[in-house]
């Protein structure tokens, strides 16, 4: 997913800018609030297309658990831990690089704070993981109502 792409001309670092004026921007910052919360309901969503996917590709796996409704082999099944990780070293690795930029435009010097990155990287990861539960509870949802 990328954050920026359906907020246009607007930088990566909106919130960031615009916090420290507190209300001056408010309209925008929810704005922007609006468009990432779509981008993450978008995100989300595509799980159902995903598990069609993954239905097409193994229709006599799948097709025994969504009948007898075993939820837990259904989402074992689709689970894709090496994926997962791809997906998590992406967003940690894309987070270190925003938040670096974001600190190195705030100072002068080049004392940037490992700190903020870390803390940066720590919270983009943790959406992440809740993200990719969240996509795999989609294609779950989806695949129990694939037969019916
Ligand atoms: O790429 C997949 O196979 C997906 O189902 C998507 C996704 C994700 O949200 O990124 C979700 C569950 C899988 O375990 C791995 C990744």
């Amino acid at each position: 997913m990328h954050a920026n792409a359906a907020v246009e001309g607007t930088s990566v670092f909106f919130h960031l800018e615009k916090s420290p004026d507190g209300l001056a921007d408010v309209d925008a910052k929810y704005t922007l609030d609006a468009q990432l919360l779509a981008l993450l309901s978008h995100r989300a969503s595509i799980g159902k297309v995903v598990a069609e996917s993954k239905y097409a590709a193994n229709v006599t796996g799948y097709t025994p658990l969504i009948r007898s409704k075993n939820v837990d082999a259904i989402r074992a099944l689709l689970t894709n831990t090496t994926q997962e990780q791809v997906v998590l070293d992406g967003a940690a690795r894309v987070s270190i690089t925003l938040a670096t930029a974001w600190e190195a435009a705030q100072t002068a010097s080049s004392a940037i704070s490992k700190d903020f990155v870390a803390r940066v990287q720590t919270a983009v990861v943790r959406v992440y993981r809740e993200l990719i539960d969240i996509t795999t509870e989609v294609e779950v949802q989806y695949l129990m109502q694939r037969l019916s």
